[in-house]
C-alpha cells in the first residue's frame, strides 16, 4: 500500500527527515513513537502532502503511484487521510457541511453519485454513533470553540464519514480523557478492514493498549532508527528512549 524510500524533508531550510524507509501492507498499524522533535508530525505531514515542507530526496509509493506528484487534495481523493495534531478551526462552516462536500468530492471521483440527503443522515447517525458525538457539534463551525478533546473526536468523526484507505493519526490522543481515548481508538479499529491501513503517532503506550499495532517504529532525528512489535512501545514505556539514543552513537562511534 505504501513504500517509503529514503525520504528527505525539509521545512525553513532545515533538513527534518534524513532518509525514511517504511512499508505498510494493507491491513496494518504501524506505530510511530519518538522523542520531541524527531520528526513524527513532518513525516505525517509530508505524506498528506502540506505545502510548508519540501522533499528533497527519495520515494513514496502509494497503491503503485507515485504519491509525491500528487497534490494533497488529490492525495485525500486518492484515500489518504491525516487526522492533524493540532485540528484548525473553519468559521462559518458546520462539520456538517465540511463533509458532505468532502465527502461527495471523494464519491465523485470514484465516478460515484452524490449522497442524496436521505443516504448522508443515515451515514452521520450511523458514524456519529461510532464515536459517541453529538449532534449539537456537527452543527457548530467546525472546530470553533470546540474543547482539544472534542476536536481529536471530532477529527475521527470525519475519518469514519470518509473511510480512507489510509489514515495517519497525529497524537489523536493527546488532550483525551480516558473514556474518550477508548471511543476514539473503538472507532478507529471499528473502522479497520484487511484493505485499509493506519500510521499512529502517539507519545503514549496506553493508546496502544486500545489500538493494538502490528509494528512500532523510532524516530529519532529524522530517521527510523528501530522497529519492532508491541512490545517495544512497552519497553519504551519503562525505560524510554535513552538506551536507543545510547546503541546508536555507540554503533555510530
Ligand atoms: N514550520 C516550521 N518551521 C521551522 N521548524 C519547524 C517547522 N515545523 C517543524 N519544525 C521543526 O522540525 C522538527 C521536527 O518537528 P515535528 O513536529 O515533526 O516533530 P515531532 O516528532 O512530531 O515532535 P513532537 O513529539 O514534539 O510533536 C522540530 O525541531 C520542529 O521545531
Amino acid at each position: 500500500m505504501l513504500k517509503i524510500t529514503n525520504l528527505q524533508a525539509r521545512v525553513e531550510e532545515k533538513e527534518i527527515l534524513k532518509g525514511i524507509n517504511l512499508e505498510v501492507k494493507p491491513g496494518e498499524v504501524h506505530a510511530i513513537m519518538g522523542p520531541n522533535g524527531s520528526g513524527k508530525s513532518t513525516l505525517a505531514n509530508v505524506l498528506a502532502g502540506r505545502e510548508d515542507y519540501e522533499v528533497t530526496g527519495g520515494s513514496v509509493e502509494y497503491l503503485g503511484q507515485d504519491l509525491l506528484d500528487l497534490a494533497a487534495e488529490e492525495r485525500a481523493r486518492e484515500g489518504i487521510f491525516l487526522a492533524f495534531q493540532y485540528p484548525v478551526e473553519i468559521p462559518g462552516v458546520t462539520t456538517t457541511n465540511f463533509m458532505k462536500t468532502a465527502l461527495n468530492q471523494i464519491r465523485e471521483h470514484k465516478g460515484q453519485e452524490p449522497l442524496d440527503a436521505v443516504g448522508f443522515l443515515k451515514r452521520m447517525k450511523e458514524k456519529m454513533a461510532l464515536v459517541e458525538i453529538d449532534q449539537s457539534l456537527l452543527s457548530r463551525s467546525l472546530n470553533e470553540g470546540f474543547s482539544g478533546g472534542e476536536k481529536k473526536r471530532n477529527e475521527i468523526f470525519q475519518m469514519a464519514m470518509l473511510e480512507p484507505k489510509l489514515a495517519l493519526l497525529d497524537e489523536t490522543d493527546s488532550g483525551l480523557d480516558i473514556d474518550a481515548l477508548r471511543i476514539v481508538a473503538n472507532g478507529v479499529n471499528a473502522l479497520k478492514n484487511k484493505d485499509n491501513a493506519t500510521i499512529v503517532v502517539t507519545h503514549y503506550q496506553r493508546l496502544l493498549d486500545y489500538i493494538v499495532p502490528d509494528f512500532v517504529h523510532v524516530l529519532y532525528k529524522g530517521r527510523i532508527v528501530k522497529s519492532g512489535t508491541k512490545d517495544l512501545a512497552l519497553e519504551l514505556e519503562e525505560r524510554g528512549y535513552d538506551w536507543i539514543i545510547k546503541d546508536l552513537e555507540g554503533a555510530e562511534a
